[in-house]
């Protein structure tokens, strides 16, 4: 016999059923019979994901993920589903050939997806080799000139800063390095993936307002800054897809400045073999040329993976050189031996052989690597429970390295807190040294193909900067100090940072 309800016994009914489901699940993850609950972790992250995004809201995940290993050991249950493992001797088993395909914290990253969002693992593969044709070593040589021209432009950019305060009798300018890297990266990724578009560093400001998407936490018209916005939905994916029907998102108006970006390049057609030229496939090597939408997912992907982590490392760099005197001394004895006479430094194997250059690059991405809490991972569903080491995950799980934690183990590193290049010079006797536990750009099949190109931007940039001025702690700066730099790091997937204001002058 069919009853008929009325409203308010509907809605009861609805939400006793809601109600009811709610509580189940809440005991089952709570419970001995949930497959995780041998792993040690904070209740509140057996229960639910929301307390993660709470987290994530405050930007200081990484030292959370830190306290937790501190307290509950190596492998930690940090979500109803998933595990951090500070264990450096799976990173092949997970990150490495065969290992673990990405997980669903790649959902969100907007649609078509692009390389780093791939989960397919075959599908990623594909994709991945237009990326590889452009970033072998002998494509990173043509890029030399590019990186060049936009290293001189900053340099420039700074000379005439220098001019205005000699007409007030300064000797000197105050120069907020973090902002500045950010322009640079910008504009040479940019130049990169669309053959220009940003101009950041002539305007000195950000009039598109681009670079504050990528860069900035909320902005005025509630829609969150692009990493921040999707650090936050990928953990909680299905109220991902809530927000982008409500609010929209910031990955829409990057991805359409991408699209304006790439129909004007197309119209002027390619001058010089850059990224775009590689992405765009204009040497055929693929029977389909890509899709317009793809190469401006790729070309987005390019200035959000290549801009923002390029400029922290930069900005760690000097924050370290201004704090270490003597580690700043030897960096410029280095850089005089190399390239005497202040010759420009355009060769990338002499860059490569500068051990110090190198040893303060390694140590800035050590002590801040700019995805801190690793990239996430998940054993399939089906593929059944998988053995690491001596932990039995089982199906379904998600799980991350967390780079930050794992490169300031005492375990990993002597005095990991501490800025020492010296701990990377070849025969150094420092003490525990477990280069393997540095994974800054993650490791394996997926790991960040753009390597090459960062380490050359660093390079040429931090030498010729330190070729041309010289850099001082300032002294009664207003609001934030130079020496807390440190403190304004936060993490929303890739790290944000806050500004770094140096005294900056020319070298005699
Ligand atoms: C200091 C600079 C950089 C750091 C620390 C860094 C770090 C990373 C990390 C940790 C990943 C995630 C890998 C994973 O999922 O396991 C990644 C992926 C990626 N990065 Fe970088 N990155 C840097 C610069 C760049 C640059 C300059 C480019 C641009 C060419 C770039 C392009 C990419 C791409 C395309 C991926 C996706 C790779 C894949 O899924 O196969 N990165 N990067």
């Amino acid at each position: 016999m069919l009853v008929l309800l009325g409203p308010l016994p509907l809605a009861a009914a609805f939400f006793s059923y809601w109600i009811f489901l709610a509580l189940y699940t809440t005991l089952y993850r709570i419970s001995p019979l949930h497959p995780l609950s041998s792993y040690p972790g904070p209740f509140l992250a057996r229960v639910s994901k929301v307390h993660t995004v709470y987290i994530v809201l405050q930007g200081k995940q990484h030292l959370y993920y830190k306290r937790l290993h501190s307290i509950y050991g190596n492998v930690v249950r940090v979500g109803p589903n998933e595990l951090s493992i500070n264990e450096p001797s799976l990173i092949h088993e997970i990150l490495g050939h065969g290992g673990l395909p990405k997980g669903p914290f790649w959902d969100p990253w907007g649609h078509p997806p692009t390389l780093i969002a791939t989960r397919d693992v075959i599908e990623h593969a594909h994709r991945r080799k237009a990326w590889s044709r452009a970033l072998t070593t002998s494509a990173i040589n043509d890029y030399e000139s590019i990186v060049s021209r936009r290293a001189q432009q900053l340099v420039n950019r700074w000379k005439s800063l220098f001019t205005c305060q000699l007409a007030f009798g300064e000797s000197a300018a105050l120069i907020d390095i973090a902002k500045w890297m950010g322009f640079f990266t910008a504009d040479f990724m940019g130049d990169m993936a669309f053959g220009g578009g940003f101009e950041l560093m002539r305007d000195g400001k950000d009039t598109q307002g681009m670079w504050g998407i990528l860069e900035s936490g909320v902005n005025p018209t509630f829609m969150l800054s692009h990493n921040r916005a999707n650090s936050i939905l990928a953990h909680v994916p299905w109220f991902g897809l809530l927000y982008r029907r409500v609010v929209g998102g910031s990955t829409q108006r990057l991805r359409n400045f991408a699209r304006e970006n790439v129909q004007r390049r197309l119209k002027l057609g390619a001058s010089r073999k850059d990224l775009f030229h590689h992405l765009n496939d204009e040497e055929g090597h693929e029977p389909m040329p890509p899709s317009i939408a793809n190469v401006c997912a790729e070309g987005t992907l390019a200035i959000v993976a290549g801009a923002d982590t390029t400029s922290t490392t930069m900005t760690g760099v000097f924050y370290n050189l201004l704090r270490r005197p003597e580690a700043y001394r030897r960096l410029r004895q280095e850089i005089e031996a190399m390239f005497p006479d202040r010759e420009e430094p355009l060769d990338s194997g002499k860059l490569g052989r500068m051990e110090w250059l190198n040893g303060c690059i390694n140590e800035s991405l050590r002590l801040y690597p700019p995805v801190a809490s690793g990239s996430q991972r998940r054993v399939e569903r089906g593929a059944g429970p998988k053995l690491l080491g001596s932990y039995l995950i089982p199906g379904e799980t998600q799980l991350f390295l967390p780079t930050y934690t794992m490169q300031r183990d005492p375990a990993n590193f002597v005095h990991p807190d501490i800025f020492l290049p010296e701990r990377w010079l070849p025969n150094s006797r420092i003490g525990i040294h477990n280069a393997a536990a540095f994974i800054p750009f993650s490791y394996g099949t997926a790991s960040c193909v753009g390597k090459g190109l960062a380490m050359l931007e660093m390079r040429m940039l931090i030498v010729r900067l330190v070729q041309t001025f010289d850099f001082h702690v300032p002294s009664g700066v207003p609001g934030r100090q130079a020496m807390d730099w440190e403190d304004t790091l936060q993490d929303f997937f890739a790290l944000q940072k806050g500004p770094l204001p140096t005294l900056v002058s020319l070298r005699k």
